[in-house]
């Protein structure tokens, strides 16, 4: 940094979205060196919080709660520092906007978002102020743009072809630098300054009850969360994965469906920053330095690289990422039969073990990969429905919501997405033997539903009742 680039604006405003946290974010050590006040704020858009054709809301009150907590924390980390963190409910653009005309920062802060739906009101704003510094990131990823061989938009179509020329080139990802979190930061602006004309809340002031989410109470989040929110507790988290050897095992694991470490278990704060994906790869750089390296602990970076490339993936493919025919524009069925859906959702469809996913994400708020995978198969193959009406469930319920990850994994089993094979139909009969042979995890999570799942609709397409159990042999692949 430039000493001339040292407090040069009086005020700057940062713009907190998934980045929560006060370590490794190099966007944060800058906005603390270039302005000699600093306001932050946080906004949920209420836009996509509300529900749309495929379910009743966005948000569920686990995923919700989680993230008023996470909020709650950062806010006892800034005040730590003497800052504090302002809160507001609406449309991006309408608040930032507000800000802008009543406090007149110089210069606004935030992480560069990969989601059309998250770029549009930064978009927006600089256009309506194109005498304001707009100055953004990118802060979630492992590496910098300049860091990669190729750009987003020239992002190989495969997941493959991506990740054999990152390891061709990229730098070594257990040498990772992180940086560290600010010592000081400058002082918010007078409390006068901030007016009750502001949409903004100091988060501070909800005490110990978060507001509800818009329609819906917290209460109906189950406690505790599967994660304890916060960038203190990530912290511990990790450290604590690092101190067994699970890493050293990761590769055999990580396709169990339940269990203390058979994955990492990051997912939720990956997902909202309070990790990054450089804390995590640094940590994984001195566990292997300790331990030796092998192909589980490759393994890990190998996800993480899963993780990036859809990050690139929707930045590359915008709008298209939430449309039925995906990146593709291959023509695909899929239709919106209601009790179809509701039977997947509440765990009543003729698969057990689909419906112990079911209610294991709808009771959690979280779910291994290997039980999205089934569910996300038999909602397309099985019960033939428009696979956008899961991706939508999905990111209403999970904890670990992350707009990439969920809409690009979505699209590859769908089959309009990255994958080389065009889609994926998982064999459910052959799932259950591989990984519940024992029916552990069906009778922990109630998927053996009896009669009640013995019909995947109840009555035909000219009304009349059914009475044709269905064939639960799955399709083609183990
Ligand atoms: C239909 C479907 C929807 C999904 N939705 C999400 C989502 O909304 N948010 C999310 O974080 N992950 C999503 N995933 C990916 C994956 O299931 C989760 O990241 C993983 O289960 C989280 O558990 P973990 O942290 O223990 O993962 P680990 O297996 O320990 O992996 C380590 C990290 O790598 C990343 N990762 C692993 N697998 C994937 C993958 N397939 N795609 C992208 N990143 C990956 C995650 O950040 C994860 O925390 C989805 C997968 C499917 C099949």
């Amino acid at each position: 940094m430039l000493t001339s680039d040292l407090q040069k604006y009086r005020l700057g405003l940062f713009w907190f979205t998934n980045d929560l946290r006060l370590k490794d974010h190099p966007l944060l050590v800058r906005a603390a060196q270039q302005c000699q006040h600093l306001l932050f704020i946080f906004i949920r858009d209420t836009q996509q919080t509300r529900g749309n054709r495929f379910v009743s809301s966005r948000m569920s009150a686990n995923r919700s709660l989680f993230q008023l907590q996470t909020l709650q924390s950062l806010n006892l980390d800034l005040k730590k520092l003497g800052q504090a963190l302002f809160y507001a409910e609406g449309a991006p653009t309408a608040i930032v906007e507000q800000v802008i005309n009543q406090l007149q920062p110089d210069a606004i802060y935030r992480s560069r978002q990969v989601a059309s739906e998250e770029k549009r009101p930064w978009q927006q704003l600089q256009s309506q102020f194109p005498n304001s510094k707009f100055i953004t990131a990118t802060v979630q990823n492992i590496y910098q743009s300049d860091q990669l061989p190729v750009s987003a938009d020239a992002l190989p179509d495969t997941f493959s072809k991506f990740r054999k020329l990152v390891e061709k080139t990229a730098p070594n990802y257990g040498e990772v630098q992180i940086q560290a979190a600010p010592t000081s930061l400058p002082p918010p602006p007078k409390p006068t300054a901030l007016s009750d004309h502001l949409a903004l809340v100091a988060v501070d002031e909800w005490h110990i009850n978060p507001p509800a989410q818009p329609g819906q109470s917290n209460k109906s989040a189950v406690e505790p969360l599967p994660a304890k929110a916060g960038e203190e507790a990530a912290l511990n988290y990790m450290q604590g994965y690092f101190k067994t050897s699970a890493a050293s095992h990761y590769k055999e694991t990580r396709n169990a469906l339940d269990g203390e470490f058979t994955s990492t278990g990051f997912s939720p704060w990956l997902a909202n920053g309070t990790l990054s994906p450089n804390q995590v790869l640094a940590a994984l750089g001195r566990y292997q330095r300790l331990h030796g390296r092998n192909e589980s602990t490759y393994w890990i970076y190998f996800e993480l690289l899963w993780r990036e490339y859809f990050q690139l993936y929707a930045l590359k493919h915008g709008d298209k990422l939430f449309q039925l025919r995906g990146i593709t524009n291959k023509p695909v069925t899929g239709c919106l039969y209601g009790e179809r859906l509701a039977r997947w959702i509440n765990g009543t469809t003729p698969y057990p073990l689909v419906n112990a996913c079911m209610n294991q994400l709808r009771e959690t708020g979280l779910l291994s990969n290997r039980g999205r995978q089934i569910v996300a198969s038999c909602l397309i193959h099985e019960l033939q429905l428009d696979w956008r009406a899961g991706a939508y469930y999905f990111e209403q319920q999970l904890v670990d919501y992350d707009v990439a990850s969920n809409w690009g994994n979505w699209q590859y089993i769908a089959g309009v997405g990255a994958d080389p094979r065009q889609g994926r139909h998982f064999n459910l009969e052959k799932q259950q033997q591989m990984f519940d042979p024992e029916g552990e995890y069906i009778a922990k999570w109630r998927g053996d539903v009896g009669d009640r799942g013995a019909f995947i609709d109840s009555v035909d397409a000219a009304d009349w009742p059914t009475n044709q159990p269905v064939d639960t042999s799955g399709g083609t692949l183990q």
